[in-house]
């Protein structure tokens, strides 16, 4: 910053972002200074309006704002292309070596990604001119839904944050992400994770609220104070700039913008004038130069840098082995390029099709740029590992298409919860003859190993272990995420039947070259089932515990460590229809909860609030209003016709934000459950607890799994031996 004293001005600048004097006028500026002149020129005078406007300029200034004004809004750069020339302009010759200095992120990807060397990154994003291109009408920066997919994803793999000048509930409306933080009016007003350690934590500034999700956060805005003066401002500027055609005032909340872009550039000055009238009466106030924006804001030491230092701290991404990267177009984006730079961590990158001095490290041209980086991202980290769960049956379908690209349901539903597709081919395996489909299969016929073995059952199940380790190995290079594979039914009330089960497969995935950490074992959660899982997992195999019916089997699931639990929300509802004499199911009813929407809620508030670390998976989603009721829970199973009818659904920005978190942390916290329920579960408990509805769903389920293997047993004995062995 820098005060210029030398005409008095209790305004405070940030610098001029070209290297030219703000004090001297640059040639081809029209001569405003001189009193009387200005608006007399005939140059005003082409400039419609309704009322005069201020008539003269009365101090120099204004001046070098007018240079600021104008550096820090270049045109638009003509590219020889527009021009129909086939040859490289000389802006373009000039971007090309200015870029020498500041490489593209894309084309210098592979560098930013081996210097991140095993680091986590985090990431920081600015909002206009970088998610969404500039615009006319600020009201109508709306980003893309390419570009709201983008951000979604790469937020699903990187800590990620948006930092604008905008007030923060103004970009959250254009964002419509919940799962990506936000920092407001250049960091004075964020929302971030609670966290006591926090230097801040007991400024009086920053204070806790509860979040739209329910969950406790801290909210820190450093001006609160200014807010009147902001008010009085934004008013003041209303009516002195009511004359000038094309200007727009804007309440950030904490700092006001007044927008030139539509003002005729031969009345800039004027609108210069009329923010200089208003300010000198503020000396608590300042004025920064954004693109084609005049930004008042109060002089604390605040700024976008301070904000990402504060987020860094807040979400315990301080450390050395955190790389922040920070992609912003504006000026104001400098002080978060100037603090990583500075403290050597992290790297700046600036959006810019113009050379621009600036502190960034590397350089995207435009958003669709910002776009192609953030997805290359993406497709880094689901190359390097398998994170997310996008997949569930060993035998779905490809997850990953749920990611294309829409501004659907599916998009808005997605930033709550990840959808998972259920796709069952093989429950369906005569109309999918594994014959015609799968060299999974034939594959296994072909084991020695397998066609080796005398016994015809030891024979069968050889195949079919191999079978089923195929088209999971097949499955597992498809999707990014985990594959779960089922463990035969017949062992469900068999422990040690099942952990052997779960060694075996195992091996034969080891031996496909399928690490254990890309799979999950479906068992069923009778108690044998849930003792199972408890030993896996403390061998460190991840369990997806299945036909959860009951809040017996969820807290015995969720004590014994399953990485999953699924509870099958629409089974429930259509046995509580047809049956009764279940207390838990009827005392739901009661309330006028549906059965399986309060299990899938009472669990997820009971490893919320007890800290299990299990997920938890509705399934038997029957419609869209189940999937709209269960939002926030980890994952939901769709069938196919529903998340079609969610794709093909287009919601509109307002829309978009009625979708309700149903589901939070924060709600688990308020939960109440009795002695009883946060017992520790033993055989004795779980078996007297769990009622008919559970017992009857369990059974049924299991023997839909058995008739399946049986199907597919008798399948494999048909074709057995194939023609070649
Ligand atoms: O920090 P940011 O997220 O980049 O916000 C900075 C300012 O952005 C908006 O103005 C800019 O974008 C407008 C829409 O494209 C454009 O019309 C204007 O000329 C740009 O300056 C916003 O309206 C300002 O309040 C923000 O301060």
């Amino acid at each position: 910053m820098d005060l210029k004293s030398n005409h008095n001005s209790p305004v405070l600048t940030d610098p001029v972002p070209l290297n030219k004097s703000r004090l001297g006028m640059t040639s081809g500026l029209i001569p405003y200074s001189s009193p009387g002149q200005a608006f007399s020129s005939g140059i005003f005078l082409t400039v419609p309006r309704r009322k005069p406007i201020p008539s003269k300029l009365d101090d120099v200034r204004a001046s070098g704002w007018l240079d600021a004004m104008k550096s820090s809004s270049p045109p638009r750069k003509k590219l020889s292309k527009d021009l129909g020339i086939d040859f490289v302009s000389e802006e373009e010759v000039a971007y090309r070596s200015w870029a020498l200095k500041y490489p593209s992120a894309i084309t210098s990807f592979e560098q930013i990604i081996s210097n991140a060397n095993g680091k986590r990154i985090a990431l920081f994003l600015d909002y206009d001119g970088t998610l969404a291109n500039i615009v006319v009408d600020p009201e109508r920066a709306f980003m893309t839904n390419a570009m709201r997919a983008a951000v979604r994803n790469v937020a699903k793999y990187f800590p990620t944050a948006i930092v604008s000048g905008r007030p923060r509930d103004k970009v959250y409306k254009f964002v419509g992400l919940t799962d990506v933080h936000y920092a407001g009016c250049h960091g004075m007003d964020i929302v971030s994770p609670v966290r006591e350690t926090m230097s801040i934590a007991n400024h009086p500034n920053c204070i806790r609220s509860i979040d739209k999700q329910g969950k406790e956060v801290f909210l820190f805005q450093p001006a609160n104070e200014f807010i009147p003066m902001i008010d009085e401002v934004f008013r003041s500027l209303i009516e002195k700039t009511k004359d000038v055609e094309g200007a727009k005032v804007e309440n950030n909340k904490f700092c006001v913008s007044v927008h030139y872009r539509n003002v005729d550039e031969k009345v800039w000055p004027a609108v210069a004038q009329c923010v200089h009238e208003v300010l000198k009466d503020y000396p608590r106030l300042r004025l920064n130069y954004g693109r084609k924006v005049l930004e008042i804001r109060p002089i604390i030491d605040w700024n976008k840098g301070k904000a990402v230092e504060f987020l860094l701290e807040s979400l315990e991404l301080e450390s050395e082995d955190v790389l922040p990267i920070y992609i912003g177009d504006d000026n104001t984006d400098e002080d978060a390029f100037k603090v990583l730079r500075e403290k050597n961590r992290g790297y700046g990158i600036l959006v810019s099709s113009f050379p621009k001095e600036t502190n960034a490290f590397y350089s995207l041209r435009d958003p669709s740029e910002v776009m192609e980086f953030l997805k290359s991202m993406v497709r880094w980290k689901k190359s390097t590992a398998a994170l997310s769960f996008p997949s569930l049956r060993v035998f779905s379908g490809k997850a990953s298409s749920v990611d294309a690209e829409l501004s659907t349901e599916l998009d808005a539903v997605s930033s709550f919860s990840e959808i998972v597709p259920d796709t069952v081919v093989f429950d369906d395996f005569e109309r999918f003859p594994p014959t015609a489909a799968t060299s999974a299969i034939e594959t296994a016929l072909a084991d020695s190993e397998c066609y080796e073995q005398k016994d015809p059952s030891l024979r069968l199940s050889c195949f079919f272990n191999r079978a089923l380790v195929n088209v999971g190995a097949d499955l597992a290079r498809l999707v990014p995420g985990r594959v779960s594979t089922e463990v035969d039914a017949h062992l469900a009330y068999d422990t040690h039947g099942i952990v052997r089960k779960v060694h075996e497969l195992l091996k034969l995935y080891n031996d496909v070259e399928v690490p254990a950490e890309r799979l999950l074992f479906k068992i069923p959660s009778t108690w044998q089932g849930i003792e199972a899982s408890r030993l896996l997992e403390s061998e460190g195999i991840q369990t997806h515990l299945t036909f959860v019916y009951s809040f017996p089997q969820a807290a015995a699931a969720a004590q014994a460590g399953a990485s999953v639990i699924q509870i099958f929300v629409g089974r429930l509802r259509d046995w509580a229809r047809n049956h009764s004499g279940d207390s838990e199911i009827e005392a739901a009813v009661k309330k006028g909860d549906d059965p399986g929407l309060a299990l899938v809620t009472k669990t997820y508030n009971y490893i919320h609030k007890n800290g299990y670390k299990s997920k938890l998976m509705a399934a038997a989603v029957r419609n869209k209003q189940d999937l709209f009721s269960l939002l926030g829970v980890d994952y939901i199973i769709a069938p196919l016709k529903i998340l079609q009818s969610l794709k093909e659904s287009i919601t509109y920005p307002d829309e978009k934000y009625s979708y309700v978190r149903r589901l939070s942390p924060g709600s688990a916290m308020a939960y109440h459950f009795t002695e009883e329920e946060l017992q520790k579960w033993d055989q004795i408990k779980f078996t007297t607890a769990m009622g008919p509805g559970a017992e009857q769903l369990l059974a049924a389920g299991l023997e839909g799994y058995v008739n399946q293997t049986n199907r597919l047993e008798e399948f494999f004995g048909k074709i057995w031996p194939p023609p070649n062995v």
